[in-house]
């Protein structure tokens, strides 16, 4: 059986994701360990002055915070992460994901993510990982896990053989090295949890993720 031809183009979806990550500029990654948790949480965030928002497949909540943040937080750009297979990929689109994110590839995964109309940030750690991707037309990556993989020097080696690639690099960054990654020509956006400390939202600490998240983005400026 052949497939039916993308209905969106990679061009198109390439354009979606570097508008998406020129905007926000960080990627928070949600995990949500109790439903009540889903709007302050993300209203905290957007106060802090984050755009876009990925919520992860990890706990029961993952594809309910999706839809609630959908319908009741549209000015979001909310997308889903730790899709880890096809199946995933089909539940995170019904719930309305906007974009996908994956911590590693597989050639199904790739494959499926080419006939949807959203657009997949496939998680990569080196350049035959890349080059998988590429194949089949993806241009943009997330670098994970970013630290460990060779952080800042990594993404600036890779940047020679795959000049028209950029990375959304995840994975040890936070307000220590968020500048250096940000400064790379080949970096779109970042991603990481370290405003999402798992402490503050237990106690509902919104105002300290509101501030933390603010305080990286000054950084930025
Ligand atoms: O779940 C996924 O899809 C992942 O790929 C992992 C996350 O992106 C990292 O866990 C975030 O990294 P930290 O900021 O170091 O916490």
């Amino acid at each position: 059986m052949t497939n039916p031809s993308p209905t969106v183009s990679m061009a198109d979806k390439v354009a979606l994701i570097d508008s998406l990550c020129a905007k926000a500029r960080i990627l928070p990654v949600i995990t949500i360990a109790r439903e009540q948790d889903i709007l302050p949480l993300a209203d905290a965030l957007a106060a802090g002055g984050l755009t876009a928002l990925e919520v992860t497949l990890r706990s029961q909540f993952g594809l309910k915070a999706i839809q609630v943040l959908r319908e009741q937080r549209p000015e979001l750009v909310t997308g889903a992460g730790t899709v880890l297979d096809r199946h995933m990929l089909e539940a995170a689109e019904a719930a309305g994901s906007q974009f996908i994110v994956t911590p590693g590839i597989t050639r199904d995964l790739l494959e499926a993510s080419v006939y949807s109309s959203i657009p997949l940030l496939p998680g990569i750690s080196n350049a035959s990982g890349i080059m998988e991707g590429y194949g089949l037309g993806y241009r943009r990556f997330k670098l994970f896990p970013a630290e460990v993989s060779g952080g800042v020097a990594a993404i600036k080696a890779l940047g020679g053989p795959f000049g028209e690639v950029k990375f959304c690099p995840t994975g040890g960054v936070g307000p220590a090295n968020i500048k250096s990654y940000m400064a790379l020509k080949n970096v779109m956006c970042v991603g990481g949890s370290w405003m999402l400390d798992p402490e503050w939202i237990k106690n509902g600490d919104w105002a300290r993720i509101q501030e933390c998240t603010a305080e990286a983005l000054a950084l930025l400026d």
